[in-house]
Formats: C-alpha cells, structure tokens, sequence
C-alpha cells in the first residue's frame, strides 16, 4: 500500500495549559504513525499511535474525490448529467422554436412562390369602365393645348380607339379608365402574341412586392390579345414635362427642389430592389393630386415589349435620344443603374424648356450647352444655389458611368443644397394663405367701393324717391298707391317766364332755373316737406306726404312758402341782375293719393283734386304773393302764428267761387322758424312745441270736419 512513516519530534518547551490542543498537519495519505517522544528530565517516553490519513478533498485540483460530485464539485467531476425533466423543459421550446423557424421560412417560400404563381393582378379588360372625369382633370390636356398647338389633344379617354398620330410632336396621352372604383392609367401593348411566361410572371411579382410613394402603384394587367395592357395608378396632374412646359403652372424652386427630391428617392427604392428603369425622363414622371411626383413604367420589361407598335416619330426618335446616356449612344446595352440618367430632368426642371431641342440643333449640342446659361436663361424666378445645381447636373451628366452618383447621394445633395425644405402641400398651404389674405384685403377694399358706389345710388335713389318707397322698390315690393287724408301742396311758377325765356339763350335758362330750384332745394330741406317735382318753371312741393305729420303740414308749406317767396326778393338772375325775380304761390290742403307711376323712370306722383286746386290758387296768384285755400287757411289759424288776409272771393277755374287769403307773413309776436335761406334744419320753438304737443291730437281729429265742411 506504499505506507510511509513519518516521524514527528516535537519538541514541548512549555507545557502549561493541560487543554493544549495540538494539530499535526499531515501531508501524506495512508497508514502514518505517529509517534510522540516526550522527555521529562532523564525520563523519556515514546509513544506510538497509528492513524490512517486521507488526503485533504481538494476541489479544483483536477481530481474527482469520493468526496466530491458533480453537484458540489462540478470542476472536478463534470457537470451532471441533465435530468429527463429537465431536457424536456429545454428542448420543448427549443424544438417548437425550430419547427416554428422552419415552418416560417417554408411559409415565406410558398407565399413567395404563391405570389408568383398567384394571378389575381390579371384584369379582365371588359372590367374597365370608361372614365369621364379624368378627362376633365387631366394636366397634360391642358398643357398640350397651351404648350403646342400641334401635339394631339383629343385622346385622353378610357379605352377610346385614339391613335396617336404618326407625325406628332409628342408623344400621346395615357388611356385612362375606372377600375375598382378610381381611375387608372392603362397601358396598351399593341402584341399580337401573348404568353403569360415565367419571366412575365417573375416581373409581375417583382413590380407587386414594391410598395413606395414615389413610385406609381402596379395595380394589375389585361393579358387577352389584342387588350393586352398594364394597369397602374392615375395622377391626375399630369406628367413632369407636362407641368414644367406649362408657363401657366407658376413653380418656384421649392417645387422644383420637391420634384428632384421626389424622383431620387423613387428610383433610389428601385436601385436598391435591383431594378433599372432604363427609360427615366419627365414623361415617365407623373404628379398625383398632391403634387408628389411618382415615377412610372419602371420595371416589366419583358411584359411591356410592343412588337406591334407603330413606328417613332421624329419627334419620339430624339426624345430616345436625348435620354440616352453617352455610353448607350452606340450601342445596345441593357439598362444598368448609372444609366438611368438623371442629369436631363434635373435640367428641364430648371429651364422648364422642352428636352428636345429645335429641329435645326442636333442632340449633341443641347446635351453641350453651357449650364449656367441654362439656369439663368428661361427661369421663371431664380435657382436660390445655381453653383451647386450645376455642379449636381455636371455630376450627373459624366460621360464616366462610374463617376455619377447614386440616386441615394443626389437625394441627400438635393436635400442639403434645397433651403426651402418644406413638402408641396405645406407650400400649397403657404401659398394659398397668402392668397386668401390677400384676397381679404381686395375683397375689404372692393366691398369698401361697393359701399360707396351703393351709397351714391342711395342718394340719387332718395332724391329722387321718398326713401320709405325707394326701400320698398328696391325690395322687390309691388308699390301700392297711397291715400292721405290730410296734406299740403304748393306750387310756385315763375311770373314772365316766357318772355324771360325768348329774350335769353337756352343756356341762360337752364343756368338760371339750376340756380334758383338749388336755392330752393336748400331751403325746403330746412322743413318738413317734400319736393314732388319741378315742370319747366314750376315747383311743386308736398308736406304730410309720404311721412303724415297731423295737420302740421299747413304749417310746414307756409313757413317754406314765404322763405321761397323771401329769397325772390333777393336773387339775383344771372345773366340779367338787374331783373326782379318774381314768382306766384299758391297752396291748398286736403287729401291726396301718392304712388309711383310707371317702371321706366319712376316717379312718385300725387293725384287728387287738392293737386289741381293747389294749382289754381298758383295760377290765381299774384307776382310775390301766396295765395292760400280756405283749407289751408283754416289750418293755419288752428296752429296759430301766420297772418293770413282774406282775399275775396274768386271765380276759379272748374272748381266755382273760391274765398282765398293771402299769407302775408307770421305773427311777430311767436318767435317762429328762421326765415334765413341758410338756415338749418327748422328747430320749434317753445311756444311752437308747447302747442304742437297739446293740440297735435286734438288739431288732427278736428281735419275730417274741414275737409268735409271746407269752402273747397
Ligand atoms: N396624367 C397622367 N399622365 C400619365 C400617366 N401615366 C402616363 N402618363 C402620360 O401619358 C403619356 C403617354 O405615356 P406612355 O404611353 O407611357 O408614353 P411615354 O411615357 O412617352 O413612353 P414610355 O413610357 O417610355 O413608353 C405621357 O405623356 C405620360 O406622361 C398618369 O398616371 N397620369
Ligand atoms: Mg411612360
């Protein structure tokens, strides 16, 4: 057993402390004596006491005692083995997350092969209904037939058999119809032949996998012969070339940097998807509603193959031409993603001028011309960084394909060098605030001028009609002749007018009457009356009509009567001053009916018999005088103030033997109404307001028994 003896020699120096505890520390395992040599003076004792050592359990010393186990010295012994619970409860979830893996990833292949195989994008050609409207909204009509008189502006319908015509200048129109609701653009492909093949198939997934919105929405395909076609979502603004060639259409450089933004990220999307568009140029780019541009016929190479289509253009021939990058010039390359040049729309979004140059240019050398140039010359507001711009166009263009940037770097470019970087609809907004603040402001200002345009057929209206009936006219009210039971009328004529007439000039005349009925205008406005019309010499003026004022009316005309009759005394006729001006006055009260007559220059009028008799007491009167009726004089004693003097009796015309007064003036003794021509509006006096109010009632109860019992 390999035992070793190992003797230990302690050696005790002092033994006090009987409970000493001594520990041997052993190093070798197995069958060890020890033994204690104990001397005590002469006397020496050995004792002997064999023990087994086992060596110290060590974990970590690289051997797995008996001692140790895998649960407390894993390092030793190795890990234990898993229970079967354990490794149930791991595997489990691990296994299910495999066949969950696994399943998803087979899932992931069938919806992939499912979506290769699925055919629910085929349309059925006779689904597509005839769409009217777009007709209506579409930008490239409108632009075709402000931009060039002879492109073919009588296509764009759905389905229509347009053709477009050989030698046009542009390219036709897109077909448009409604599908599912909204209008698409359709695409014919004139094939005889059609096979829906595997790699159509691979194209169709291709295109329906891509979902971005610069691009323009795959929606579905007819592939019956002869309808074979592609279907894809409809912007109804019209293509890029469209808007930008439409001098109508103002684009300032927040649009334009949208446009160039809008573009780089759509064909950056089908860059990284791997598809080259091969045909990018304006009228590959269409604009949607909110003026966001989408890129169109991009991928479906193969399904958009027209074998049966008509020959190009001359026209279409160099547009080819012009999109075509250097290095495809010469040859026929398959499109690859530096040749998706870029350059050529960028420069027509800041020229706005058309791609193809004029007939006599070659193509050459309007891919050669001076940027700069080009920038400056034909904008319609001024590119915010043209250096960069140019700089950007100049990259574009390199004849080198390796030298162009990607479509992801002149994004970021046309980001960084586009100060207004806000998205078309905010510059929508923006610009339509603007307007309709400013509209705001015209509107103020024009409602401003309607006012006083109104104010001005106000005036003329209301002189010419009583207002209260002006009102009603203009309300559309159907005017009904009035009764009065009590007014007032005077007429004024001018003595001598005949023969002052005869020896003046008809000028002279008209000069003279604006005068003198300007003056009386003034005055009358100073009393409460109002002045039917003036005929030829005449005046004829009415108080209680339209507005009724008791018998206050009497008053009202006597008071102007004698002001008229007092301003004669000192006008002056123009052209012969040292002639008197004399007129004769008259005035009678009683009832009067008043209306408008006629639609062709209305006027109000006044009928009755106490018109005709105010008339006769003018015609009766003398020069400077105002002869009163019996009615108005009886009136005016009611109110009290006038001094009136009987004038007889007089034998009148159709009406019999009148007595007449003469209204000679007013009592002295009541301060009564300015008498001044100038004078403003008549005030009451006291005495006149006191009287007015006490007896207004009364005087007016009393006008029946007048009018019947009057001398009239
Ligand atoms: N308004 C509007 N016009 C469109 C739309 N799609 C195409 N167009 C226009 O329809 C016209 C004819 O389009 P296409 O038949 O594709 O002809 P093209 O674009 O000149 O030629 P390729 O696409 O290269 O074959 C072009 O002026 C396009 O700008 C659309 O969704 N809306
Ligand atoms: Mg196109």
């Amino acid at each position: 057993m390999g035992q070793t003896c190992v003797k230990l020699r302690l050696w005790l120096a002092f033994l006090s402390d009987r409970d000493s505890v001594l520990q041997v520390v052993l190093v070798h395992a197995g069958l060890t004596s020890l033994i204690a040599h104990i001397r005590v003076g002469r006397m020496q004792v050995a004792l002997e006491a064999k023990s087994t050592v086992q060596p110290a359990v060590v974990c970590g010393d690289g051997v797995c005692e008996e001692a140790e186990l895998c649960s407390t010295c894993p390092a030793d012994c190795g890990e234990c083995p898993m229970t079967p619970t354990t490794k149930l409860a791991i595997g489990l979830p691990l296994s299910l997350l495999c066949l969950c893996v696994t399943l998803t990833a087979v899932w992931l292949r069938y919806q992939k092969q499912k979506l290769f195989w699925d055919e629910s994008w085929i349309i059925d050609f006779d689904k597509i209904k005839q769409d009217h409207e777009a007709r209506m909204t579409m930008g490239s009509i409108i632009s075709a037939q402000v931009g060039n008189s002879d492109s073919n502006t009588s296509c764009v319908t759905a389905l229509s058999c347009y053709m477009a015509q050989p030698g046009s200048r542009k390219t036709p129109f897109t077909f448009t119809g409604l599908y599912d609701g909204r209008t698409v653009a359709i695409k014919r492909i004139q094939s005889k032949t059609f096979s829906l093949s595997k790699t159509i198939r691979q194209e169709v997934k291709q295109v329906r996998e891509l979902d971005h919105p610069n691009l323009c929405k795959f929606i579905g395909g007819c592939v019956e012969v002869p309808n074979v076609a592609i279907v894809t979502e409809y912007c109804p603004k019209g293509s890029l070339n469209d808007v930008l060639l439409n001098e109508e259409i103002p684009l300032n450089w927040g649009f334009r940097f949208s446009f160039a933004t809008d573009i780089a990220r759509g064909i950056s999307y089908l860059h990284q998807h791997k598809i080259c568009h091969g045909r990018l140029k304006s009228l590959n780019c269409v604009l949607d509603d909110r003026w966001v541009c989408k890129i169109t016929d991009y991928g479906l190479r193969t399904y958009r193959r027209d074998e049966g289509a008509e020959p190009l253009s001359n026209y279409q021939q160099r547009l080819l031409e012009v999109y075509m990058p250097p290095e495809f010039q010469n040859s026929n390359m398959e499109p690859t993603l530096a040749g998706d040049v870029y350059s050529i729309i960028l420069l027509e979004i800041a020229t706005r001028s058309d791609p193809v140059p004029a007939e006599e240019s070659n193509v050459d050398s309007a891919w050669c011309r001076p940027l700069p140039e080009l920038i400056s010359s034909k904008a319609d507001n001024t590119c915010p960084c043209p250096a960069e711009y140019v700089e950007l166009i100049r990259r574009c263009r390199s004849h080198n394909p390796a030298h162009r940037p990607t479509f992801e770097q002149i994004r970021k470019f046309v980001h960084r060098i586009n100060p207004i970087k806000v998205s078309p609809v905010d510059m929508m907004m923006n610009l339509m605030e603007k307007y309709s603040k400013h509209l705001e402001v015209l509107v103020a200002e024009r409602t401003q001028d309607l006012m006083h345009e109104k104010q001005k057929t106000d005036r003329l209206l209301y002189s010419m009609l009583p207002r209260q009936v002006a009102d009603d006219l203009r309300q559309g009210k159907p005017m009904q002749a009035q009764s009065y039971v009590s007014a007032t009328v005077f007429f004024s004529d001018i003595v001598g007018f005949t023969q002052l007439s005869s020896s003046s000039t008809p000028y002279q005349v008209v000069d003279f009457l604006n005068k003198l009925y300007t003056t009386f205008d003034d005055i009358i406005d100073n009393y409460d009356v109002y002045k039917v019309e003036t005929i030829g010499d005449a005046y004829m003026v009415v108080s209680g009509v339209p507005l009724e004022n008791g018998i206050l009316h009497a008053a009202e005309i006597a008071s102007m009567a004698l002001d008229l009759v007092g301003v004669c005394r000192t006008f002056r006729i123009p052209h012969k001053p040292n002639t008197q001006l004399q007129i004769r006055a008259g005035i009678h009260s009683g009832p009067v009916v008043a209306g408008v007559v006629g639609t062709k220059m209305p006027r109000y009028c006044l009928f009755g018999d106490t018109v005709n008799t105010a008339s006769r007491m003018e015609s009766t009167s003398l020069a400077l005088k105002i002869q009163s009726s019996c009615s108005t004089f009886y009136l005016l004693e009611e109110i009290g103030g006038y001094e009136l003097q009987c004038r007889g009796t007089m034998q009148v015309k159709g009406k019999g033997d009148m007595v007449t007064y003469w209204l000679e003036g007013k009592k002295t003794s009541l301060v009564s109404k300015d008498t001044d021509a100038t004078a403003t509006k008549h005030i009451p006096t006291e005495t006149e307001t006191e009287t007015e109010t006490e007896t207004e009632t009364e005087l007016y109860s009393s006008v029946p028994g007048f009018l019947s019992g009057g001398p009239d």
